[in-house]
C-alpha cells in the first residue's frame, strides 16, 4: 500500500494546475484505433476501441509515472456511469489527473475505451471509463460490459457515477448493467478468499433534499435485488453481495450552481482518497488485488483477455430481445399448425404400417411451416430471425426423426418379411443353389429397406440411418445362417435317407443268404453307397457356397455317420432272436428240404442222421461267420478310422459268450427239429397191415355171402360204395371225417356222461400209444450220437413235442416256402 502524502491537494489548485485537456476530435486521428498524445501527456489510452489492450502500459509506469517499482504500495481506482455525467471531471478533481472533459457546446462523447494514468501525489493508478448508454453505441452494450469488469476485477475501488435523478432507476442507475457484470466477475474472477472490491457511489447534483441515507439505503435494495437474482456459480448459491462488495457513498453538490458547495465535498471527498488518518479512508487492505507493481500491466492485460474472449457477455440488445420474443411467439404458432398437420402419420406408423411416402409428405408440411414462420419472423433482426429459423427447422426435424425411426423400425420388419418370402418361394422343395436364392432374396429385401429409407428423409436434415440399415442387415444374417442350417440339415437327412436305404436292407438280405464273404459283401455295399452319398454332398453343398474345408468336414460327418448306422444295423440285425432265427432257417434249408428245394417226407429207413449232422454243421459254422467281421480294418474309410468315436472293437459282432450262448439254444431247437422228423416216421408208419386186411376178409366172408344173398343188402351196400365213391371224387372227405369225428366226439362224450370215465382218456388213446413209441425212439443210441448236448427231456417238452409233429404233414402238404418259418416258429413259440 502507497503512503499516499498527508497533504491532501485543492481542488480548485489541482483544477487550475492542470492544463485543459484537448478536445477528442483533436486526439482521434491516429492509426490503427489508439489515441496518440504527445510524449509530455502522462496519460494512456489502456483499452481502445477495437477492445485491443494497449502495448505500452510497463512503458508509462516505469518511465511516465514512476510507479513500477513500488512494490504492493499503490492503489487502483475506476469510474463506472453512464456518458457524460461529469466521469472526467470528478477524476480530474480528485486525483489531479487531466482526462478529457466533454465539450459543453458539442455535448459529444469524450472517453473512449478505458484511459489509465497516475494521480498526482500519489502511487494511485486512475482509470476512466468509456461512459455508459451512449448514444454513440445505440444499443452495443458489449463493450461496457467489458469495461466495467475490467474496472471491477482490476481497481480497488469502483466510483460509480450517477445523478441524484438516477436513483431508484433501474436502466438510468445502470442496475441491469451491474447485474451482467456482477454475475460474470462472480464466475470469472471470485474465488474463496479473493479480495473484496469497494463500490463507492457518488451522487451527483446532489441537491441534500433526500439525505444521502436514504438515497444509499435505496440504492443498496437495488443492489441486493439484482444480487438475489444472479445466476449464481456452483459452490456460491447462498453467497452474499457484501461478500464480494463493500460500500460508501457520497454526495456532490451541483457543480454549476453550488460551486462552492461543490467544491467543499469534493475537497472532502479527496481527503478519503489521499488521507489515510480519514476515518472514511477509502483505500482498505482488504481491496488491494496483490498484485506488485511491475506486474500489473501483465495482469491487466490478462483479466481483459480473459474477458474480451468469454462469450457470457455477448448479451442481446434490445432489437434483439424483441425479435427473439416475435420469432419464439411466430415459432410457437406455425410449430402448432405443423404439428397438427404431422400427427396423423404418427397412428399409422405406430400400428406397424410401412409409409412409401412420408419422407415426401412431411417434407411439404415442413417447408409449408417455415414459410410461415418466414413470412413473419423475417422482419426482425436478421441475427435473431436466422438463428431462431435454425432452430425451428431442428425442432420440425427432431419431431420428424421421431417418424423416421419409427418408419424404420417397421421397414426392418416389412424388409425381413420380404426376404423369408423370397427365400421361402425360391426354396419350395428344392435346396439347390441355396446361396444363389439367398443372394437373391437378400438383395431384395435390401434394395426395398435402401429405397424407403432414402425417400423417408427430411432434405433440410442430415439423419442418419446407417445403425439402423446395420442391425436389419446382421438379422438378415442371422436368418440366412438359420436357413442354411436347415437346408444343409435336409440335404444332410436326405442323405441319411439315401444311405440307411441303400445299406440297411441289402446288408439284411446279405445277412439272412449269410454267404461265406458276407462281410465283404456287406463292406463293398457301405463303400459304394458312401462313394456315391460322398459325391452327391459334395454337389450339393456347392450349392451353399461352402468353403473346401466345409465339404470336408461334412463329408467326414457324413461318412462317420453311415457307419454309425451300420454298426447300429447289425446291432438290429444281430439280436439273439434274429440271429438264432437265421441258424433255424440255414438249418431247416438244409434239413427239411432236399437241393432241389422240395420238402422231405421221411420215411421208414431214410438216413435222417447224415442230413440231420450236414444242416446243423453248416448253421453252426454261420455262426461263427457272424461273429465277427471278417474283413481287415483297412477296407474301412480312412475318415472312419481317424474319427475319434471310432471303435475298432465294434468289429466284434457277437462276443464269445454270447456266441456260446446262441450256439447252445441253437442245438437244443436242432435237435427238437430231429425229433419232429423221427415223429413223423412213426405216423407214416401207422396203418392197418396186411394181415389185418385178410382176416378181416376172412371173418368178414360169411357177411360178405349173407349181403351178396340178400338183394336189398346188396343194394345198400352198392348205395354206400357209390357214396363213398362220390365223397372221394368230389373231395368231400374231409367234411365228411369232420362230420363223423364230431359224431364220435359226442357219442364218446355221451358214452363219458354215461359210463363215468373222462372224455380225455377216451379222446387221447391212440395218441398215449404213439407217445411212448416216440420216446423209445428218440431215447435210442442212433440219436445220441448225432447230438452229444442234448439232454433227457421233460415230460412236458414231449407234449409239445406231440403238437409239432402233427404240425408237420399240415405244412408239407399246404406246400409252404422256407420263407413261411418264422410263421410257425411264432407259432409253436406261442
Ligand atoms: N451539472 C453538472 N455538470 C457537470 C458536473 N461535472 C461536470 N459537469 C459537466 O458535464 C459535462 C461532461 O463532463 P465529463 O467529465 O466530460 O463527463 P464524462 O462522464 O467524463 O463524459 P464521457 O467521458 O463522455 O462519458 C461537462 O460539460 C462538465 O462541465 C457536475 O457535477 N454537475
Amino acid at each position: 500500500m502507497s503512503d499516499l502524502p498527508l497533504h491532501v491537494p485543492d481542488v480548485d489548485s489541482l483544477s487550475t494546475n492542470v492544463a485543459p485537456p484537448p478536445l477528442s476530435p483533436a486526439k482521434t486521428g491516429a492509426a490503427g484505433g489508439w489515441v496518440t498524445l504527445d510524449a509530455a501527456d502522462p496519460r494512456l489510452q489502456a483499452v481502445n476501441e477495437n477492445q485491443e489492450f494497449t502495448p505500452d502500459l510497463l512503458d508509462y509506469m516505469k518511465n511516465k509515472w514512476d510507479i513500477v517499482s513500488r512494490g504492493f504500495d499503490y492503489n487502483v481506482v475506476a469510474v463506472f456511469g453512464s456518458q457524460s455525467t461529469g466521469k472526467s471531471t470528478l477524476l480530474n478533481r480528485l486525483f489531479g489527473t487531466n482526462f478529457d472533459v466533454m465539450d459543453e457546446v458539442s455535448r459529444q462523447q469524450t472517453t473512449k475505451g478505458i484511459w489509465v494514468s497516475k494521480a498526482k501525489d500519489a502511487d494511485l493508478l486512475v482509470l476512466d471509463v468509456e461512459g455508459t448508454d451512449g448514444r454513440e453505441r445505440g444499443e452495443d452494450q458489449d463493450f461496457e460490459r467489458k469495461s466495467a469488469l475490467f474496472s471491477i476485477a482490476i481497481a480497488e475501488v469502483l466510483l460509480v457515477n450517477m445523478w441524484e435523478n438516477q436513483v431508484g432507476l433501474y436502466n438510468g442507475a445502470n442496475m441491469g448493467l451491474l447485474k451482467t457484470v456482477f454475475e460474470v466477475n462472480l464466475q470469472l474472477f471470485q474465488q474463496k478468499g479473493s479480495p473484496k472490491t469497494c463500490l463507492f457511489f457518488v451522487i451527483r447534483d446532489f441537491t441534500g433534499v433526500t439525505p444521502i441515507e436514504n438515497l444509499s439505503g435505496s440504492l443498496m435494495k437495488d443492489l441486493e435485488r439484482i444480487w438475489a437474482g444472479l445466476i449464481k456459480p456452483p459452490g456460491k448459491e447462498g453467497s452474499l453481495i457484501s461478500d464480494f462488495f463493500e460500500f460508501n457513498f457520497a454526495g456532490l453538490p451541483h457543480k454549476v450552481y453550488a460551486l462552492q458547495a461543490f467544491n467543499a465535498e469534493a475537497q472532502k471527498l479527496k481527503s478519503r482518497f489521499y488521507d489515510k488518518q480519514d476515518p472514511a479512508y477509502t483505500f482498505k487492505p482488504t481491496f488491494h488485488k496483490h498484485i506488485p507493481a511491475d506486474g500489473f500491466p501483465q495482469f491487466a492485460e490478462a483479466i481483459w483477455e480473459k474477458i474480451v474472449t468469454n462469450r457470457d457477455l455477448d448479451l442481446p440488445t434490445q432489437q434483439q430481445l424483441l425479435a427473439q420474443y416475435r420469432c419464439d411467439e411466430i415459432m410457437r404458432v406455425a410449430y402448432e399448425a405443423f404439428a397438427v398437420e404431422i400427427k396423423p402419420y404418427r397412428n399409422q406408423l405406430e400400428s406397424g404400417k410401412v409409409l412409401e411416402t412420408l419422407g415426401k409428405e412431411t417434407q411439404q408440411h415442413f417447408m409449408t411451416a417455415l414459410e410461415a414462420f418466414d413470412q413473419d419472423g423475417s422482419r426482425y433482426n436478421k441475427e435473431v430471425y436466422q438463428k431462431k429459423r435454425g432452430e425451428f427447422k431442428d425442432k420440425m426435424s427432431q419431431a420428424l426423426h421421431v417418424y423416421y425411426v419409427q418408419q424404420l423400425r417397421n421397414l426392418h420388419k416389412r424388409s425381413l418379411q420380404i426376404f423369408n418370402e423370397r427365400l421361402s418361394e425360391k426354396m419350395r422343395g428344392d435346396d439347390s443353389d441355396f446361396a444363389l436364392k439367398l443372394r437373391e432374396s437378400r438383395q431384395e429385401a435390401e434394395s426395398y429397406y435402401t429405397r424407403v429409407s432414402e425417400a423417408s428423409k427430411l432434405l433440410e436434415a442430415d439423419w442418419d440411418g446407417d445403425e439402423y440399415f446395420y442391425q436389419f442387415q446382421a438379422e438378415i444374417d442371422d436368418i440366412a445362417t438359420q436357413k442354411r442350417t436347415e437346408a444343409m440339415n435336409r440335404v444332410v437327412k436326405n442323405l441319411d435317407r439315401y444311405i440307411s436305404q441303400n445299406l440297411i436292407e441289402p446288408v439284411e438280405v446279405l445277412l439272412n443268404d449269410g454267404p461265406t464273404d458276407v462281410w465283404k459283401k456287406i463292406f463293398a455295399t457301405f463303400t459304394q453307397t458312401l462313394e456315391k452319398a460322398e459325391t452327391q454332398l459334395a454337389k450339393q453343398l456347392a450349392g451353399f457356397d461352402s468353403s473346401a474345408d466345409e465339404i470336408a468336414t461334412s463329408v467326414r460327418e457324413m461318412k462317420y455317420q453311415a457307419w454309425d448306422l451300420m454298426q447300429k444295423t447289425i446291432k438290429d440285425e444281430f439280436a439273439d432272436v434274429k440271429v438264432l432265427e437265421r441258424l433255424r432257417h440255414r438249418f431247416e434249408t438244409r434239413f427239411r428240404y432236399d437241393e432241389s428245394g422240395v420238402p422231405r417226407v421221411w420215411s421208414a429207413g431214410d438216413d435222417i442222421d447224415g442230413p440231420f449232422t450236414r444242416a446243423r454243421d453248416d448253421a453252426d459254422q454261420l455262426s461263427i461267420l457272424y461273429a465277427k467281421m471278417d474283413v481287415p480294418q483297412s477296407d474301412l474309410d480312412r475318415s472312419i478310422l481317424d474319427d475319434d468315436r471310432f471303435d475298432p472293437s465294434s468289429f466284434v459282432v457277437l462276443s464269445p459268450v454270447r456266441l456260446q450262448s446262441i450256439r447252445d439254444k441253437f442245438k437244443r431247437e436242432a435237435d427238437l427239429l430231429f425229433v419232429e422228423a423221427k415223429r413223423s416216421i412213426v405216423v407214416n408208419q401207422v396203418g392197418p397191415s396186411k394181415l389185418f386186411y385178410l382176416m378181416a376178409f376172412g371173418l368178414g366172408w360169411n357177411e360178405l355171402v349173407a349181403i351178396l344173398s340178400n338183394p336189398y343188402l346188396t343194394l345198400i351196400s352198392l348205395l354206400c360204395l357209390a357214396a363213398a365213391y362220390a365223397i372221394w371224387r368230389t373231395g368231400m372227405t374231409r367234411p365228411v371225417l369232420n362230420v363223423a369225428r364230431a359224431t364220435l366226439k359226442e357219442t364218446a362224450t355221451q358214452i363219458s356222461e354215461r359210463t363215468g370215465v373222462s372224455l380225455d382218456t377216451v379222446m387221447n388213446l391212440r395218441n398215449s400209444a404213439t407217445l411212448q413209441r416216440l420216446e423209445r425212439s428218440a431215447s435210442s443210441p442212433a440219436f445220441h450220437s448225432n447230438n452229444t448236448t442234448m439232454r433227457r427231456r421233460h415230460p412236458a417238452d414231449a407234449a409239445d413235442a406231440q403238437d409239432e409233429v402233427e404240425m408237420v404233414p399240415t405244412a408239407a402238404a399246404a406246400g409252404r416256402s422256407s420263407d413261411t418259418i418264422s410263421d410257425r416258429y411264432r407259432t409253436r413259440d406261442a
